[in-house]
């Protein structure tokens, strides 16, 4: 069995984009990307800071804007009215999730779908599902590289993602199906889930269950992919599969920490440079019309 080095292919590609960004900065050119969060979560608190580490390193200028738990939803919706019409910023992403009286749908559908690096603006999710990507899901794309750093064949193969949600689930089936793998999406209320996950190859897991997988859920030598960012009974940080005994089946397999966390952010910083890289395309093509 193989352990997946999510963070040390994330450091990887890192350092690629920190050469990207600095030809970039050479010619004048900044990659922006706006972060913004409402209310106090904890963990949401982390993840943008990290964000912001993450894009410091690179060279990416990065601002996290922290509106109050109690904003309104037009409040929320003239902000990211504001950064759309600003050319200083490539990326827009609203941290999720939200509080509950702010619709989340409306919100993300303000984003400019240019500007929109998490992928999730319908626009960008309906491009996705006609085969003609265009910002995708960090966390579906990042388990992609994952995928091919690791030689994992996906053509022909069985692959079972267990959770439907717009950010993982539906976009991961819809990258492993433009991979050609066959796919099946399987959620909380799938009747004989074991029977189903036993029979896939390739098993992406993104419940938000901890430890909710267990090894008799997997077919000898598969590869196990755990979306999963869970506290345990201990207040312990793990995924939705139990690694210990999932690990003695598998032939591949995530963990948590260290596994498809550090891809998601890794792959939000590439979204924001292309992003930048589309938008001084397209201003050289609008001045040569
Ligand atoms: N606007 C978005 N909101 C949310 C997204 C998203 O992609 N866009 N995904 C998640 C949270 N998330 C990024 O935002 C995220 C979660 C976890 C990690 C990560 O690196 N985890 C580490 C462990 C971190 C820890 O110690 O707590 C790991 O797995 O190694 C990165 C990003 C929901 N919201």
């Amino acid at each position: 069995m193989t352990i997946i080095d999510g963070k040390m292919l994330a450091e990887k590609m890192q350092a690629d984009l920190k050469l990207k960004v600095a030809r970039l900065q050479s010619q004048g050119i900044v990659p922006g990307l706006l972060v913004i969060l409402v209310g106090e979560d904890n963990a949401s608190q982390i993840y943008v800071r990290n964000k912001a580490r993450v894009a410091d390193k690179i060279g990416i200028r990065s601002e996290t804007l922290r509106l109050a738990e109690n904003v309104s939803e037009q409040e929320l919706l003239n902000v990211i009215e504001k950064y759309n019409k600003d050319d200083n910023w490539h990326g827009i992403l609203v941290q999720l999730p939200l509080p509950n009286h702010i619709n989340e749908g409306r919100i993300l559908h303000a984003i400019d779908p240019k500007k929109d690096v998490d992928g999730f603006h319908s626009y960008n999710m309906g491009r996705l599902m006609a085969g003609n990507p265009a910002m995708v899901p960090s966390t579906p794309a990042g388990i992609v590289e994952m995928l091919r750093a690791y030689n994992v064949e996906l053509s022909g193969k069985r692959a079972v993602v267990v959770g439907r949600s717009n950010i993982v689930g539906k976009p991961m089936a819809m990258m492993l199906l433009a991979e050609n793998a066959t796919v099946t999406i399987a959620h909380s209320k799938t009747e004989n889930l074991a029977t189903l996950t036993k029979e896939a190859d390739v098993l992406v897991v993104a419940i938000g269950r901890a430890n909710f997988v267990t090894a008799d859920f997997i077919k000898s030598g598969a590869v196990v992919i755990d979306v999963g960012m869970n506290r345990d009974e201990n207040g312990k940080l793990c995924g939705d599969v139990k690694f210990d005994e999932v690990s003695e089946v598998a032939s591949l397999i995530t963990p948590v920490p260290g596994g498809v966390g550090p891809m998601t952010i890794t792959m939000l910083m590439e979204q924001t440079v292309e992003a930048c890289m589309k938008s001084i395309n397209n201003m050289t093509d609008d001045r040569r019309k």
